[in-house]
């Protein structure tokens, strides 16, 4: 379960979004959504443990190495010198250690890895080298080999293609029906109707109220404000 109780997120001890208190189940599968800046990628942040809370208090119910989180696209280094094999090797770093510890039967789940998202082919590539599509392939191909029960994804379909955002959605059902719990920052209305059972909008224009969540889809009844 992850808990917020009266949260404030920001910067230097300014608050960017509006305060929240409210949980999301464990095995839930949540859209974050709301206006540009409103906050969304500076929660996940929070979340992963990268910014401090600017007040109140948050709770995730697993381990800080059960956390799995995707920064933005525009955020990510890609043109580190290592290839696509050793940058989803990442992945399981706090199961084996960095490089020295991998043994074939990792190096298999590896490539178990990349074959889930078509990417088996570019083992040996050098993250630089791949379209965004292929890259964000590979990152998910490295959630995977995390092991993650929480992941926290900022905008992970954004620039990418409909055969690509299908294979990914998929995995991200996948993880939701074995009880994952994902927050998905997305800016897309029909998926998240149609793929994400509940919403968590942040509305700056309505600092003064609690952000909302709301049963998407066949359903619109708020279930917690
Ligand atoms: N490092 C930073 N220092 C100070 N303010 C920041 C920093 N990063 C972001 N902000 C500000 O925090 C606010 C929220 O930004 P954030 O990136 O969380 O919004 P967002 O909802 O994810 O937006 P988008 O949909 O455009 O990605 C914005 O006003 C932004 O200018």
């Amino acid at each position: 379960m992850i808990t917020f109780s009266q949260l404030q997120v920001g910067y230097q001890r300014q608050a960017v979004a509006p305060e929240i208190t409210l949980h999301l189940n464990t095995g839930s599968m949540t859209a974050l959504t709301g206006a540009n800046g409103s906050g969304k990628s500076t929660l996940l942040k929070t979340l992963a443990g990268l910014l401090p809370a600017v007040s109140g208090r948050w709770a995730i119910d697993s381990a800080r190495a059960q956390i799995g989180w995707m920064p933005q696209r525009a955020e990510l280094e890609s043109h580190f010198p290592i290839t696509v094999f050793e940058l989803v090797a990442m992945g399981c770093w706090s199961r084996c250690g960095w490089f020295g510890g991998i043994n074939r039967a990792h190096r298999k789940e590896i490539m178990a890895c990349l074959e889930k998202v078509n990417m088996a082919d570019f083992a040996q590539a050098q993250p630089g080298t791949l379209s965004g599509g292929q890259l964000q392939r590979v990152l998910f191909a490295r959630l995977l080999m995390q092991q993650c029960r929480v992941w926290l994804l900022d905008e992970p379909f954004s620039g990418v293609d409909q055969n690509t955002t299908s294979l990914l959605l998929k995995i991200l059902h996948q993880q939701h029906q074995q009880g994952g719990t994902l927050l998905v920052v997305l800016h897309d209305r029909a998926m998240v109707a149609h793929d994400f059972p509940q919403q968590l909008h942040l509305d700056v224009e309505k600092a003064r109220f609690r952000p909302t969540l709301s049963v998407t889809a066949s359903q619109s009844e708020v279930i917690a404000c």
